[in-house]
């Protein structure tokens, strides 16, 4: 794999997130939400007196694999399909075919003056051992960029993103050819670390995180599921 400016800084973060994946929640983390196989948590963190919630989730989704729910929220084709939270997103450098740089314009959150953000993005498959289906993941991180100046009165919001999925083969047949998609289901872990840039009246964000999450989160997996429905597996 060809280095670029940005590999020791992704390999880094990712490690961070394959550890801090398996953390439980049952100490410290308050469920917020909980829809069917959809459970949100939240921790309440202030810093500087500015709301720094980290956010995780946890769902199984069935009928897609991580590799599909992974390949819909990193490419940018789809971007606009799922997501309702932004008035504008494009790449503004590709640093390698797994890893880019966008630019994103967050539709305003009233009373809070309207955020942008710049990421790296970058997809990975981490195959464990050999008889499990391999994890897939996509972590989005806040990285500063000539292209994507700091405009008033736009505040820079800072994240660390992590979509990590693993797909689960349910009486997986005989021949691994048959497998149908009501074989399959992914467990699908996201986390959230949003520093909003600026300052933002805590109960305002915190109502518009435990709102926004779940409906987001809602809104991309049943996106996914309708478009891999009539697709052949993406394991
Ligand atoms: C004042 C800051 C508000 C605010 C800005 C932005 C984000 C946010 C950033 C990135 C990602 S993502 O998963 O990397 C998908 C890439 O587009 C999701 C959410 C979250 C919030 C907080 C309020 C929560 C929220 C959650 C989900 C959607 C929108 N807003």
């Amino acid at each position: 794999k060809d280095k670029h400016r940005l590999s020791d800084d992704v390999e880094r973060i990712v490690q961070e997130h394959l550890k801090y994946v398996s953390e439980d929640v049952s100490h410290g983390w308050d469920l917020i939400h909980q829809d069917g196989e959809m459970k949100v948590y939240r921790r309440e963190v202030e810093e500087n007196g500015i709301v720094v919630d980290p956010l995780k989730c946890f769902h199984t989704i069935k009928g897609v694999t991580g590799h599909e729910l992974c390949q819909y929220f990193w490419e940018f084709q789809y971007r606009m399909d799922w997501e309702t939270t932004l008035d504008s997103t494009k790449i503004i450098e590709v640093l390698d075919p797994d890893t880019m740089v966008f630019f994103q314009v967050h539709k305003r959150v009233w009373p809070a003056a309207q955020r942008d953000s710049c990421f790296w993005s970058h997809i990975r498959c981490i195959s464990n051992s050999e008889e499990d289906q391999p994890t897939w993941l996509v972590v989005n991180y806040t990285t500063s960029h000539p292209l994507a100046p700091i405009k008033s009165p736009q505040v820079r919001l800072v994240a660390n993103v992590a979509l990590i999925c693993e797909t689960i083969i349910c009486e997986p047949p005989l021949n691994p050819q048959d497998i149908k998609r009501e074989n399959i289901q992914c467990k699908l872990t996201y986390v959230a670390f949003v520093n909003p840039g600026g300052w933002v009246p805590s109960a305002a964000l915190r109502g518009v995180a435990k709102r926004e999450y779940p409906r987001f989160l809602k809104r991309f997996t049943s996106y996914v599921i309708e478009q891999t429905r009539n697709k052949p597996i993406l394991f």
